[in-house]
């Protein structure tokens, strides 16, 4: 038996009853993208009412209509439905990525991280003195908040000249370096990278991320694919750790290994794009690999489109994410499991540049899975309460599955 799990990153379908506590009540990423598609407001380099129909027979519709009482614009109130779905809350304190993902692999994260919340001269001086010593950096630039882009715009030829490396951070638990891949190199950011995991440790810092670059001042500053996030561990043992201590495999697509900082991964395929990331899913759940749970992070939805607050972006991704979906179907055996969910929001209409706190879908397709309403669930957790079901793994002492054991072939 396998599960499958994509996670369509910050795909959120709707503001949590504890969203004003981050200021995002209302938010939804789902909805208001479907909104603004509807209206004639989501026209570049695509057109026309948001067009999901795989997702929509997964349940997404319906999913975003019991996060928000409202069926998203365009969305059909009585589909032909294959699959379970639902909306769930977050326990966790925070709204990013890997209190999302580890939260739905059964750990929330309950304590809170420590922030860098100061718009400006961020980062606290002794840290960054200690990192020019300990890395023999000329000095650093940034020591703000800000969106990756936007800094670019701002400091990416002074840093080519001068070779002080880019520091910054957003509303996250993160340590954010960009630098030139080429002017300042690549392993050369790592080493630093490395070095800064190292002193925001004793800050209670999530997450140091690597931020590489390429490009000149006249044809313009773009990030590669070589970003590299370097996470503390999760504070208990997930259902992937689980799995592999009881001699299952979790095959790790895109940057999920990063985030689960390597525990309970048996094997990586790095890919770049929704694009790649389909075919390396695809070519995973193509083989034989019994008892394995395959995880894939579409990384794009965010990155790209979400904190980038591009609404069309954002839809045309869906579209193609909803495109490549169908070629998953005819790959999978009679005792698998496909979940597909999300790990916050990230709603491309909403002030600012972050994520948004709302209910991620709860879509799971299978030949033994009775389809139909699972309701709002209380957790996240759920979902990993249920992968450890699924397998005969130890339960967690909190999160309600929503699948029985698996029967196999
Ligand atoms: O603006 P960029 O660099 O994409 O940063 C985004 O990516 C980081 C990690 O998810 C978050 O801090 C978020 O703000
Ligand atoms: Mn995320
Ligand atoms: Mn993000």
């Amino acid at each position: 038996m396998r599960a499958i799990i994509l996670i369509m990153d910050s795909f959120g379908v709707g503001a949590t009853p504890d969203a004003d506590t981050f200021g995002d009540t209302g938010s939804d990423t789902l909805g208001h993208i479907a909104e603004y598609c509807a209206t004639g407001r989501a026209g570049q380099g695509r057109h026309g009412p948001l067009t999901l129909p795989n997702l929509e027979q997964l349940g997404l519709g319906l999913a975003g209509q019991l996060a928000t009482g409202k069926l998203p614009a365009g969305f059909n109130p009585n589909p032909v439905i294959r699959a379970a779905y639902g909306a769930a809350k977050e326990a966790s304190s925070g709204k990013d990525t890997p209190s999302g993902h580890w939260e739905l692999a059964g750990v929330p994260v309950r304590f809170d991280w420590g922030y860098f919340s100061e718009p400006t001269d961020t980062f606290p001086q002794s840290l960054l003195d200690n990192l020019v010593r300990r890395a023999n950096l000329p000095g650093y630039l940034g020591n703000c908040h800000s969106s990756g882009t936007v800094i670019l715009d701002r400091y990416a030829q002074e840093h080519m000249t001068s070779g002080k490396p880019i520091f910054y951070t957003s509303a996250d638990s993160v340590f954010q370096i960009a630098c030139h891949e080429e002017t300042f190199g690549l392993e050369r950011l790592y080493q630093l990278c490395e070095i800064a995991r190292e002193e925001v440790d004793p800050y209670n810092i999530c997450r140091v991320i690597a931020r590489p670059f390429v490009g000149d001042a006249r044809s313009g500053f773009t990030r590669t694919g070589n970003r590299h996030d370097l996470a503390v561990e999760p504070p208990a043992d997930t259902v992937l750790k689980k799995l592999v201590d009881a001699g299952g495999s979790v095959i790790a697509i895109g940057k999920i290994s990063d985030i689960y900082a390597g525990v309970g991964i048996s094997q990586k395929m790095k890919a770049n794009g929704l694009d790649a990331l389909w075919d390396a899913t695809l070519e995973a759940t193509a083989q034989d690999n019994d008892d394995s749970i395959i995880m894939t992070n579409f990384v794009d939805f965010d990155q790209n489109y979400g904190h980038r607050r591009d609404i069309s972006g954002y839809a045309a991704a869906l579209e193609l994410f909803d495109r490549r979906l169908p070629e998953l179907y005819p790959l999978l055996r009679d005792d698998d499991v496909v979940i597909i969910t999300a790990d916050h929001g990230c709603d491309p209409t909403w002030p600012g540049s972050d994520h948004t706190r709302e209910h991620i879908p709860v879509l799971v397709y299978g030949k033994q899975i009775h389809n139909g309403s699972l309701g709002i669930r209380e957790s996240f957790i759920d979902i990993g309460q249920s992968l450890a079901t699924w397998f005969g793994l130890p339960p967690f002492s909190e999160g309600i599955s929503f699948l029985n054991k698996a029967s196999p072939r």
